[in-house]
């Protein structure tokens, strides 16, 4: 609620004459049926000059009336619509300040639902609020005290027709709250499905899993039409009860009148109004019934924003932190690092420190913690225990602009973001000129495709970079990587895909083009840091050894026998 009060704010105005209208709206509605009375007294009583005023005057509340609702549902939809945008740039916002710890720990898909489903779910909330919340309640005691008002005598059968009504749809109203939760859970399944299937789209079909695929697909749509079908089945229920309740009741109001007529005629002229104010009373009920079930999934998408909004980056720059000029150093003391959730170490107590413009290979097995130090240098995490430095300085307490700008991570997996070459490239630097691009892309080996486009680098990248090929995608992210001449340049196994050959000429190119740069290259082929000055060996999320290659064939077994293993294999192929 609280989100909702803070982001009305800016709408007070076109609030509280949308809140207007709804008053107006509702004061009509319960008018119209006093003013009829009135017409038939006049009709009875054969006074014409009363009945042409009283016309006009119901003519003037009817219109009144609709020009309300139209204007409440002019501004419902401004207020809400403006809400739910506010909302949206709210949570994109703090998403866009989210750690990749707090990333993970929602998942980017479920992000991406609160974002959109549940701020949709906002807006109608907000909508329908803005609609019915003050109508309900003006209808339902206006009702009940005109009704009263109109035939003291019958007061009971209003009460007893309430009573009947809240005991009959009390139960089925908290049913349907239920299956809408789980129509709400079902959706959300239905677009993980989907996202799933399409994201991983070769995957499916290389494994020929495209029926099981279907099937999983089909089972919970299977379970959505069924829960549907539960609905449909409850408010073919509610109807025919809530009817046979006010019919009966209405049945009853005008045998009781008809049965006195003679001693109280002027029960003639307001059975018509009563019967009115009973069928208002009736549909105060069940939009009420409607509404709190409908907004009970508004409140669960508000309580997910909520989650969002109120969540804490677990990394913070501090603002006061003074801009400087870091050198390529970088050190890691005694460091510690496990994954948020998890219970295992992926670090223990690394420590090592590396000169600017060293050129440093990082090799172990798979899993022993080789990119998690490296996330630790760009600070997408922040040690569990010691401290990491760039540039001689605490990475807690660094200046963020400073820190993007003297390091850059090129990931094990390129990822291009639909757009131009050129736009890809300018996330490396804002400012890229053309020199600059082509410069990087003849250090990343990318020059040669790129060349060949007609466009060149405003050749578009397809969503999900579909148009290029495993390496041309990696070719293109380190050239992204090398554009802004970072001093510390981490290449996270980035050359993969690339050939043998290709990935030689990058590393000659890096070493001549970037020899002040302090390069780290995790490497799954020892191969591909042979040369490095220095190397450092990584086990189960500890420092074993480090030292130049040929140092580490003596004295490290670990590295021994990686180097072996995978010399062996080159042999044999
Ligand atoms: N996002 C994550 N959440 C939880 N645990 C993780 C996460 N990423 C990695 N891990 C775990 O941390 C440990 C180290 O993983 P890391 O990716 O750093 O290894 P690696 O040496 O780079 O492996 P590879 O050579 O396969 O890329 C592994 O046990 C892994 O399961």
């Amino acid at each position: 609620m609280q989100i909702l009060i803070k982001h009305a704010k800016p709408y007070r105005g076109l609030l509280i004459a949308s809140v207007l209208a709804v008053v107006v709206m509702a004061g009509a509605s319960l008018w119209q049926p006093h003013l009829f009375q009135k017409m038939i007294s006049a009709i009875l009583a054969d006074d014409k000059s009363k009945l042409l005023g009283l016309g006009i005057q119901l003519i003037v509340v009817a219109l009144l009336g609709i020009a309300a609702g139209v204007l409440n549902t002019i501004l419902a939809g401004k207020v809400s619509q403006g809400m739910a945008a506010d909302i949206r740039a709210e949570e994109y916002a703090k998403i866009q300040s989210f750690s990749f710890g707090n990333i993970e720990k929602f998942s980017a898909g479920n992000l991406v639902v609160r974002m959109t489903n549940d701020v949709n779910q906002v807006q109608q909330l907000m909508m329908m609020l803005l609609s019915t919340v003050l109508r309900i309640p003006i209808l339902f005691i206006g009702a009940i005290v005109l009704a009263i008002y109109t035939i003291p005598s019958l007061w009971w059968i209003i009460v007893l027709m309430i009573v009947l009504i809240v005991a009959s749809s009390a139960g089925i109203f908290a049913k349907l709250g239920k299956s809408f939760a789980k129509i709400q859970s079902l959706i959300d399944t239905n677009n993980t499905l989907a996202k799933e299937n399409l994201q991983g789209v070769r995957v499916v079909k290389s494994f020929n899993q495209e029926g099981n695929e279907t099937q999983r697909f089909t089972d919970n749509t299977d379970e959505l039409i069924r829960v549907n079908i539960k609905i449909g089945y409850l408010f073919n229920f509610t109807f025919p009860i809530f009817m046979i309740i006010s019919n009966s009741a209405i049945t009853a109001a005008i045998l009781l009148v008809g049965k006195d007529i003679v001693k109280h005629p002027e029960n003639l002229a307001a059975i018509s109004p009563f019967v009115s104010y009973l069928t208002q009373l009736l549909m105060a009920i069940m939009i009420g019934g409607m509404v709190s079930t409908f907004a009970s999934r508004g409140f669960v998408s508000l309580g997910r924003i909520k989650q969002v909004l109120d969540t804490k980056p677990d990394v913070t720059y501090d603002p006061e932190a003074p801009a400087e000029n870091l050198s390529g150093s970088v050190a890691f003391k005694d460091v510690s690092f496990t994954y948020p959730g998890d219970e295992k170490p992926a670090l223990k107590h690394v420590s090592f420190s590396i000169k600017p413009g060293e050129m440093v290979g990082i090799v172990g097995a798979t899993g022993s913690g080789k990119t998690t130090m490296a996330q630790l240098i760009p600070r997408l995490y922040d040690p569990t225990e010691g401290e990491v430095d760039v540039g001689g300085v605490n990475l807690k307490k660094v200046n963020e602009a400073s820190l993007r700008k003297t390091v850059s991570l090129v990931l094990q997996k390129a990822i291009l973001f639909s757009g131009s070459i050129a736009d890809n490239l300018r996330h490396g630097k804002p400012d890229a000129t053309p020199a600059d691009m082509q410069r990087a892309a003849e250090i990343a080996q990318a020059a040669e495709f790129v060349d060949r486009y007609d466009d060149g680098f405003d050749h578009e990248v397809d969503e999900r970079s579909a148009n290029f090929s495993g390496g041309q995608k990696q070719r293109l992210s380190i050239a992204r990587g090398v554009i802004g001449k970072p001093k510390i340049l981490i290449l996270d196994d980035s050359t993969s895909a690339l050939d043998a050959h290709s990935e030689k000429l990058v590393q000659e190119a890096l070493n001549q083009d970037l020899k002040g740069t302090t390069t780290m290259v995790i490497a799954e082929k020892i191969s591909s840091v042979i040369k490095a000055d220095r190397i450092l060996v990584m086990d189960h999320g500890e420092l074993v050894a480090e030292g130049k290659h040929e140092e580490l064939v003596e004295k490290s077994s670990i590295y021994r026998e990686i180097y072996t293993t995978q010399k062996a294999k080159e042999e044999e192929a």
